[in-house]
This record gives C-alpha cells, sequence and structure tokens, in this order.
C-alpha cells in the first residue's frame, strides 16, 4: 500500500515538474518578459500624481540625483514646482541634468559636488545649499554604493566603501541637515531610499544589506526622537527597477532578469516614474501625518520570495484535483 502511495506520489511530482517547465516557457517564451499575462492588469502609468504645483516654495535635495531613481524623483518634484539641488560625486553628469531638467519644468534645479562619505564635505555642501536656495524642506537620501560579490571575496576597503556611502552618508547628511533645521526651527521632510533585502538580508550583498537595514533603524530612531522639531523621517524600500547603476553592478550580464520577472507577481519591473511619484507623495504636505513608515514598493516581490507554498503557482487546474483526491482520501495521521 505504502508502495503504491509513493510511486503514484512521485509519479505525480514528475507530471507536475514537467507540465511547470511547459507553463514557464510558455508564460516566458524568449523574451523573458511576462506580457499577455499579469503585466497588462498593472501597467505602469508615467505623468506626475499630484496636483500641479503641489511643490511651489519648496526647496528638495535629492542625493544622487543626477542618475538613475534619483534623477526621476527630481524630474516629479520639479515639475511639481520644486526648486531641487541634486548633490553627488560627478559634477558633469549633475550639471547635465539639471540642465535637462530645469529646461523641462522651468524650474531651477541647482548642482552641488559631494562626496556623502566626507562628513566635512557633506557640511560644506549644506553650506553651499544654504546660500543657493536656503535650508531644504524635503531631504531625499538616495545616494547608495552596491555590487554583487561572494563575502568570502570582500576586503575590508570594499566593505568600508559601500558601508560609508549607504549608512555613513545617509547619517551625515541627515545630521548635518536636521542640527541646521532645528536650530532654525524649520520642518522638514526626510525620505530614505533602501531595498526590500534591508529587512530580509541577502547573500552575495551583505555590505548594502548591512548599510541599508542601518539606515532604517537610523530612520525609524530618528522618527520617534526629532518629530518634535517637525520633522519627519519615512523609507521607502524599491524592488527592482531598471537603472544603469544598479543593473550594470547586481546583473552585469543580465542572466537573471528573467528568474526576477518571473518572481514578481504583478509581471514586471518598477519604472523610475512610479517611484518617483510615492517619493513626491510621502515628500508632500498631503503625507503630513505619516513619519516612521516604511513602504516596500516591489510588484509584490518580497511576499513572493517568502511564502513556503508559492511555487505552488505551477500547478494547473487538473493537477489540483489530482491532488485534492490525495489530500482528502488522507484520513488521520
Ligand atoms: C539574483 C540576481 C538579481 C539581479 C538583480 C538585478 C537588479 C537589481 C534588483 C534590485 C536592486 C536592489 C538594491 C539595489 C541597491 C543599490 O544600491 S543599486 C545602486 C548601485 N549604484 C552604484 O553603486 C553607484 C555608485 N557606485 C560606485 O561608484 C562604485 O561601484 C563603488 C561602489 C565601488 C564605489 O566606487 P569607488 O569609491 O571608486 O570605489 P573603488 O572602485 O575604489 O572600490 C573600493 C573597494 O571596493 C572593491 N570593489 C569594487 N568593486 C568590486 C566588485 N565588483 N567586487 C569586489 N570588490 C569590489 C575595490 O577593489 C576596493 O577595494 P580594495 O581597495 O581593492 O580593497
Ligand atoms: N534600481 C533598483 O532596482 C533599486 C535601487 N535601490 C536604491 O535606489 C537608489 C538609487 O539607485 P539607482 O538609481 O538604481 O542607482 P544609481 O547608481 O543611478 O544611483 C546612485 C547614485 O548615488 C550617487 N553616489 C554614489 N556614491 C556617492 C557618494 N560617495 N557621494 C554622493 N553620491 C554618491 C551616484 O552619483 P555619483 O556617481 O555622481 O556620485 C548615483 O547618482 C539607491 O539608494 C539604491 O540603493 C534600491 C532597490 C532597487
Amino acid at each position: 500500500m505504502a508502495a503504491r502511495v509513493v510511486g503514484r506520489a512521485g509519479r505525480l511530482a514528475l507530471v507536475v515538474r514537467s507540465s511547470a517547465v511547459r507553463l514557464q516557457s510558455r508564460l516566458h517564451g524568449s523574451t523573458g518578459l511576462r506580457s499577455g499575462s499579469q503585466a497588462n492588469f498593472f501597467p505602469p502609468l508615467e505623468d506626475a500624481m499630484l496636483p500641479s504645483g503641489s511643490f511651489n516654495n519648496r526647496m528638495a535635495l535629492i542625493t544622487g540625483g543626477g542618475t538613475g531613481l534619483g534623477r526621476a524623483m527630481t524630474a516629479t518634484l520639479s515639475q511639481l514646482g520644486a526648486q531641487c539641488i541634486i548633490a553627488s560625486r560627478k559634477l558633469d553628469v549633475l550639471q547635465r541634468t539639471a540642465e535637462e531638467i530645469s529646461s523641462q519644468t522651468g524650474n531651477k534645479v541647482h548642482a552641488v559636488q559631494c562626496d556623502v562619505r566626507d562628513p566635512q564635505a557633506v557640511s560644506q555642501c549644506v553650506d553651499q545649499i544654504e546660500a543657493l536656495t536656503g535650508l531644504p524642506d524635503v531631504i531625499i537620501n538616495n545616494a547608495a554604493g552596491n555590487f554583487v560579490c561572494p563575502s568570502e571575496r570582500l576586503s575590508p576597503n570594499a566593505w568600508k566603501t559601500i558601508t560609508d556611502i549607504v549608512l555613513n552618508g545617509t547619517a551625515f547628511v541627515t545630521l548635518e541637515l536636521g542640527k541646521r533645521l532645528i536650530q532654525n526651527q524649520k520642518g522638514a521632510s526626510f525620505l530614505a531610499i533602501t531595498t526590500i533585502y534591508a529587512e530580509s538580508g541577502s547573500g552575495f550583498v551583505v555590505p548594502s544589506a548591512s548599510a541599508k537595514a542601518g539606515v532604517e533603524a537610523l530612520y525609524k530612531s530618528l522618527a520617534a526622537e526629532w518629530g518634535r522639531y517637525g520633522h519627519r523621517f519615512n523609507i521607502i524600500q524599491p524592488g527592482p527597477i531598471r537603472t544603469k547603476g544598479a543593473f550594470s553592478r547586481l546583473d552585469p550580464t543580465g542572466a537573471f532578469e528573467k528568474a526576477m520577472i518571473d518572481r514578481i507577481p504583478t509581471g514586471r519591473l518598477g519604472t523610475p516614474a512610479e517611484i518617483a511619484n510615492l517619493a513626491a507623495y510621502v515628500s508632500s504636505n498631503y503625507a503630513s501625518w505619516m513619519s516612521g513608515a516604511v513602504i516596500r514598493f516591489d510588484g509584490g516581490e518580497y511576499v513572493s520570495l517568502a511564502g513556503e507554498f508559492n511555487e505552488l503557482r505551477s500547478v494547473t487546474p487538473d493537477q489540483w484535483k489530482l491532488l485534492e483526491a490525495m489530500i482528502r482520501k488522507t484520513k488521520g495521521s
């Protein structure tokens, strides 16, 4: 009897596995995209979500605003009326982005060179910002560094480089601005861009995971401590959104993109414009009651990776009939 059950279960496992493979190739074909499935239900919208003028007379600092997601956030805030300052190491990149965005929106974007790892450079950068626009109302800590690497291959300097940019950089910018804002009795919205694996941890990006977890602790702590000075602190944890900076360092060959899209329930990557709309909302006065929030923005990837039984998505209705019959037959333990 036991042998018959094992034999049947084994055959069933084979059937389930081979139709899972057929299903996978039907879903993804050779393009690696799930076009024709969930992605069609959840197409991205690219236009600014908030009413025009939502950031009139407001100053916003975006670190790492010259490229990728920071650039998209700058474009959206500028379109909504903010005067923006973008800060990072590469002045030429910042200046090009600043010119392109201000020529599209008609609102000034300033470029300020700053290596966030250096507290003195951060202090000088804030001096420059005060002279240019006054202290900002909106601060987005978006600058980061990362690369995939087995932890046994990391040098002390590799560890230091990533944790300096991500954790110390965010802390230096936040503390320098926070202290000056408190002195000037001006409230502000602080937003940190972390990642979904700040919560779970992740192999192969251990310095980034450790530093982003630290950033989350910093922001949650300050939300509690500095609310009394009129400061709000929030966190967005993005899932995968294609940028040159991230993808060239995390999936340099493109070999993992298909697997990544497969595990995202909404069937696609996020877009820079989508996260820019969320960041604008969180940084706006429409969100003035939001502080200490951690917002996961990942198309469902995190829960999809976490659930023990989620692989059962590949079981077909016919296979479910078989499985259910087997389960119902099982009486007692
Ligand atoms: C299953 C696969 C999934 C695929 C996923 C695909 C897509 C993404 C999905 C989700 C993303 C989630 C989170 C994303 C988080 C991010 O932060 S993405 C943003 C990435 N952007 C950047 O990193 C931009 C800035 N980066 C840089 O400027 C550089 O890359 C760097 C961080 C290295 C800093 O540059 P620099 O200060 O010039 O440093 P050095 O070149 O001097 O290097 C310092 C030390 O680090 C060692 N090192 C450098 N690169 C590597 C490497 N690839 N592997 C190992 N070690 C490296 C270098 O040797 C130096 O150490 P030593 O002095 O030699 O000891
Ligand atoms: N794209 C994605 O899928 C995801 C991204 N994220 C997060 O989103 C944010 C933006 O990443 P993304 O746009 O993809 O990548 P980018 O590489 O385009 O952005 C990183 C930015 O950080 C700046 N930067 C790096 N080092 C320093 C430094 N020492 N001082 C000042 N600025 C620095 C870079 O500018 P410069 O070189 O001029 O210094 C660059 O503009 C990051 O916090 C990242 O961790 C999180 C999850 C997913």
